[in-house]
């Protein structure tokens, strides 16, 4: 559903932040971007919807070229992309709800939108996807009287109204306690595998996106270094995507993480040593 050719990036002041990118996501397939900072994952998301030009290549969605659409065949691509932000980038003074109805602004006629105008089957829609998202409680709340958690549990509704083909996410994890990361890891996955979306999830802890998906692409210095599964992930591949260190201790830093997330239950925990041991076992 999505393959990006040859794609380049090199920002004004000289920075080449994308150099040959070559990559194909399936239907409902979903991926984490993993690499050290500067490597380029935010500029690779942020390319596919356009929120930042590419220099040089493709980037085709369901046989769309994105590079070379007019502002109205934009427009209409984008609402097949949902994006959730680091930041959540919600209007801190809207409720809940209406930034969640945010999400179908982009399918709405001009005076419509203007209004804020939405048709009652999106209210409806709104309302099961809070419910889902568990923040049935929250309706009507302001959005900056939220936990940074449930500020993303909004940021998720607000890119699912939009009912997308493809979720974009950039580091949805880096502002949240290990714990409230884990639930927002597992509700992103969760829910793009209950609607069959592709996902591209930018994420710098490798512990959590092993954990959850399949697929595991490494960049480094613009360029795609490694494509493979978290079973993959080992001493010599994690030391070309991040450079020399003592991966050594991966395993047991796996193991202090676990002992440190206080407040998940028993199983939940032993489960996901067993998933540990067993990615890490060659
Ligand atoms: N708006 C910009 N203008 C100029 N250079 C930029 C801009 N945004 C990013 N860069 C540069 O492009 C390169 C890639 O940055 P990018 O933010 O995509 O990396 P990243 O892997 O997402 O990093 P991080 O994990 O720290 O967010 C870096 O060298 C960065 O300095």
């Amino acid at each position: 559903m999505l393959k990006i050719n040859n794609l380049h990036k090199e920002y004004s002041g000289g920075d080449l932040a994308l150099q040959g990118i070559n990559l194909e996501l399936k239907k409902g397939e979903i991926a984490a971007v993993i690499g050290p900072s500067g490597a380029g994952k935010s500029t690779l998301i942020r390319c596919i919807n356009r929120l930042v030009e590419s220099t040089a290549g493709e980037i085709i969605l369901q046989n769309q070229d994105i590079n070379h659409l007019n502002k109205k065949e934009l427009k209409n691509a984008r609402r097949k992309m949902g994006m959730i932000f680091q930041e959540y980038a919600l209007v801190e003074r809207l409720t809940v709800m209406e930034n969640v109805l945010s999400g179908r602004l982009g399918y709405l006629s001009f005076w419509r939108a203007w209004l804020r105008k939405f048709p009652q089957k999106d209210i409806n829609q709104a309302y099961q996807i809070l419910d889902r998202l568990g923040l049935k409680d929250h309706i009507y709340k302001r959005s900056d009287h939220l936990s940074g958690g449930q500020r993303q549990r909004v940021g998720i509704a607000r890119a699912l109204m939009q009912n997308p083909d493809l979720l974009l996410v950039d580091e949805p994890t880096a502002s949240l306690d290990p714990k409230t990361a884990r639930q927002i890891m597992r509700l992103i996955t969760e829910m793009a595998r209950e609607r069959e979306l592709a996902a591209l999830i930018n994420i710098h802890d490798v512990l959590l996106a092993r954990e959850y998906v399949s697929r595991i692409i490494g960049m480094k210095k613009g360029k795609i270094v490694f494509d493979g599964s978290p079973a993959d992930l080992n001493k010599d591949t994690l030391t070309t995507i991040y450079g020399e260190e003592d991966w050594n201790n991966f395993k047991d830093k796996d193991q202090e993480n676990l002992a440190s997330e206080g407040g998940n239950d028993l199983a939940d925990r032993e489960q996901r040593k067993l998933q540990l041991a067993a990615s890490t076992s060659n």
